[in-house]
Formats: C-alpha cells, sequence, structure tokens
C-alpha cells in the first residue's frame, strides 16, 4: 500500500478565472496538500481563463499540454486545484487516460489520514460518501464502455446496479450520521455544563500548521501542569481534527477554557465543513478568539485572509479577535512584543505565553468590579462561594458578619449587591 502511494507522481492543473490574486498561493496550497499525501509532484500547469470550459475544466489546447507532460515524466496522475464535477473528471479521464482528482479528494483523504477520535472519522466518512454520491453516475458510465454494451438491456442492469450502489451509499450516510448525532449530543451536554460554571471560552483558530496546538501546550504547562493533558503539535497538514477544551486556572481565582481546533486550508470542501459543523460550534460560541497566524510566512497575511473567510463561511464574524504571530523566533521581528491586538510571540520556544495570556485577561474578565462586602453570618455559603469564584484581598470578621474585599464578576457583584458596602472600580 504504502509503496504504491509513494510512486504516485503528479501534474497539478490549476484555472485562474478573472484573474484571482491569490491564484498562485493556492498552487503552491495544493502542492502541500499533494505532499501531505505523500504524492510527488513533477510538474505544474495553469490557465487564466474568464469561464470554465464546461466539458473539460480547461481548454483543448492545455489538454494537450498535460498530456505531453505527462509523457515526459512519467506522470500518473493529474490533481484539479478546484472540485471537479462528476462529467468533467468522467470525460478527463478518458482523454488523458490517467487518474484525475481535484483538490476536495486530497483534503478528504489528508482528514482521513489523521482521523483518530471516532468523531473525525465519522465526520471524514459522511463527508467523503457524500462527495462519493453524485459521482456514481460516471462509474456506471465508465463500465459500460469497458464492456461495450450500449443496448437497452446493459443499461437496464448498469441503472439497476447504480439504484444499488447508490442506495447503500445513501443508507451508509444515514447510519454514520445517526452515529454522528449521538456523539455530538454527548458533546453538547459537555459543553451546556461546562456553561454552567460561566468560564469564559477563549478559542485558537488559523491556518493549519500555525501553531494553534503548541500554544495550546505552552499555556497548559504554564497554568495547569498538573494535567497530563497535552494535545499533539507537529509540523504537518491538519495535525489536529478534533477539538480539546482545556481549563486554564489563573492565580487570581481566574479561569477560562481554551479550545484548540482544526486548522484552516484556503477552499475547504463544503461537504467537510458541513461534517465538522459540530467541531466548529465550539469556536462559534467562544467569547474570545485567538487567531493564530505563522509570521514566519512570507505569505502570512494571505493565511489570515483564508482563516477570516472561512470563519465567515461558518457564520462567526462579530467575536473579539486577538492575533497571536507565533513563530517570530523565525523572522527579525523583537519578542515578545504587543502592538494594539497583535502579540508578536513564538510558542514552541516559549516566549510572550505571559504577553498573551495578559491580553486574553484584559479583554475576558473585563467585566470584573473591586469592592467590599459585609456578608452575614448565616450565609456562610457565600463566603465559599467567592473564596472559590473570586478574586478576595482582604478577609476580616465584623459584628455584622464576614467582610471582604474582593474582585468578583459584575454578575456577581449585581447579585449581591445588598451586601456590598463599597464599590471601588
Ligand atoms: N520555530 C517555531 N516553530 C513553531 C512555533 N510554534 C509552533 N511551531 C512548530 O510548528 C509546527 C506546527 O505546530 P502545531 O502546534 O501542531 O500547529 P497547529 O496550528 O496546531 O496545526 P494543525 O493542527 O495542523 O492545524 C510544529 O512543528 C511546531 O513545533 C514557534 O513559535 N516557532
Ligand atoms: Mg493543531
Amino acid at each position: 500500500m504504502e509503496q504504491q502511494k509513494l510512486e504516485q507522481k503528479a501534474i497539478l492543473v490549476g484555472v485562474n478565472l478573472n484573474h484571482q490574486e491569490d491564484f498562485e498561493y493556492s498552487m503552491e496550497e495544493l502542492a502541500n496538500l499533494a505532499e501531505a499525501c505523500d504524492i510527488e509532484v513533477v510538474g505544474t500547469l495553469a490557465q487564466n481563463l474568464l469561464k470554465i470550459n464546461t466539458s473539460h475544466y480547461i481548454g483543448t489546447g492545455k489538454l494537450t499540454e498535460v498530456r505531453a507532460l505527462l509523457e515526459a515524466h512519467e506522470g500518473n496522475l493529474v490533481i484539479f486545484n478546484d472540485e471537479l464535477s462528476p462529467s468533467q473528471i468522467r470525460n478527463l479521464e478518458a482523454d488523458l487516460d490517467c487518474k484525475v482528482i481535484d483538490r476536495t479528494v486530497l483534503i478528504l483523504d489528508i482528514f482521513a489520514q489523521r482521523a483518530k477520535t471516532r468523531e473525525a472519522q465519522l465526520q471524514v466518512e459522511v463527508a467523503q460518501l457524500k462527495y462519493m454520491l453524485p459521482r456514481l453516475v460516471g462509474l456506471r458510465e465508465s463500465l459500460g464502455r469497458q464492456s461495450g454494451g450500449v443496448g437497452t438491456k446493459n443499461r437496464g442492469a448498469g441503472e439497476t446496479r447504480l439504484e444499488l450502489d447508490r442506495r447503500r451509499i445513501e443508507e451508509k450516510i444515514t447510519a454514520l450520521s445517526k452515529e454522528l448525532e449521538l456523539l455530538v449530543a454527548h458533546r453538547q451536554t459537555q459543553r451546556k455544563q461546562r456553561k454552567k460554571n460561566e468560564l469564559p471560552v477563549v478559542s485558537l483558530v488559523g491556518y493549519t500548521n500555525a501553531g494553534k496546538s503548541t500554544i495550546m501546550n505552552a499555556l497548559m504547562e504554564l497554568y495547569n501542569p498538573s494535567q497530563e493533558k497535552l494535545v499533539l503539535e507537529k509540523d504537518m497538514l491538519f495535525a489536529t481534527l478534533e477539538t480539546s477544551v482545556r481549563s486554564i486556572p489563573l492565580q487570581d481565582n481566574k479561569a477560562f477554557l481554551l479550545t484548540d481546533t482544526v486548522g484552516f486550508v484556503s477552499k475547504l470542501p463544503h461537504h467537510l465543513i458541513k461534517a465538522f459543523r459540530s467541531t466548529l460550534e465550539e469556536v462559534a460560541e467562544a467569547d474570545l478568539l485567538i487567531h493564530v497566524v505563522d509570521y514566519s510566512n512570507p505569505e502570512y497575511e494571505r493565511l489570515i485572509d483564508i482563516t477570516n473567510r472561512t470563519l465567515k463561511e461558518i457564520g462567526i464574524t462579530d467575536i473579539p479577535t486577538i492575533y497571536a504571530y507565533n513563530k517570530s523566533d523565525l523572522t527579525d521581528q523583537a519578542i515578545p512584543e504587543v502592538r494594539g491586538d497583535i502579540v508578536y510571540m513564538a510558542a514552541k520556544p516559549r516566549i510572550g505565553i505571559q504577553e498573551l495570556v495578559s491580553e486574553i485577561r484584559s479583554r475576558i474578565f473585563k467585566d470584573y468590579v473591586q469592592c467590599q462586602m459585609i456578608i452575614p453570618y448565616d450565609q456562610g455559603a457565600l463566603v465559599s462561594y467567592f473564596n472559590e469564584h473570586a478574586n478576595v484581598l482582604e478577609t476580616s470578621y465584623e459584628p455584622e458578619g464576614t467582610k471582604l474585599s474582593l474582585e468578583c464578576k459584575l454578575s456577581d457583584y449585581g447579585k449581591y449587591k445588598e451586601y456590598v458596602i463599597e464599590a471601588l472600580k
């Protein structure tokens, strides 16, 4: 199997439709995706078009060039930069006499290789089957062509077979989706419970391989080392496919939940985004996003755009955001440095972690107030509550009750206003 994979030699083909300015980068990205699938890229072809060629996606002249490149490099695979229609794949494979896949298949393959949890596996499989379903027609026609039959009888047999395959796949999608729903329901319950704790949620988002998981681990190391719950950080595309939530307890009884999740890439397949909706819901409910950027990548601004576009696509538009310009150790930028919403840092050598946390703090603990309260002695439970959930600066015992100088959530301040004797801030 592995042997077979290593022998894949591919020509990449892209169409720059209406002069998209991020076209060059998307081809580079396609090469990285191919590499992540152990495919050797032996040639690249691009074509500027104002309109896609409906039957073959590219023009006839380009098709000849692809054929020549395949021959020259003994290629056995052609990868298109966009999702192809079933008939385009069929026509291309017939004319090039070679396997043709698109960007979507590549991304789905990588996801399938990386999926470790049952939830991620189910999500990827559902997306793969949904991609396959409309493409079964092509399968039937190529079968028909192979057997050389064009008679009604043959076609009838093909159709029955197609219907059977289709039904089988639809049934499988239904069964897998059901299993997935159960898992998702379980996670939603967990999320609701967490919500009850009213801890603010901070989500790491960003382009794949930017260093999200490394930042998560750096924060765990600093604030929650007792829990051996580090996440996988690795130099590869889509190392993380599942959402992990960790509690980050700070010194003054404040805490937040930190979420690490799947990274983005441009043109993430639609089915995949849909299948991963439940995973991304965690991000949608965050109080603050940390947009992690690989600042050592000369194209980092493009990567920011891609992430923002993907966030928009999944309906996330108005969550306050801090930018973590990570991997700054590989640049000339002095670190650590904070400029507005940007923290220049390097998670791997642990530079700028404190600065990042202090930016997080100033945003998620905005609604904290300092005050003094006197809590009657028959309300002992409330004193314990504040000792656990607020930053108690001083405690003394007065005839009327326990006197606390504390910093607490605005909501708690409102709730227990009757005990407040002095609001400081
Ligand atoms: N030089 C340098 N490398 C870093 C830094 N932060 C992370 N890395 C490396 O970058 C690679 C990717 O890091 P991850 O934390 O796995 O990235 P991610 O954003 O979680 O990636 P995905 O889960 O694949 O989306 C790893 O090899 C890290 O060691 C940094 O500040 N400097
Ligand atoms: Mg990761």
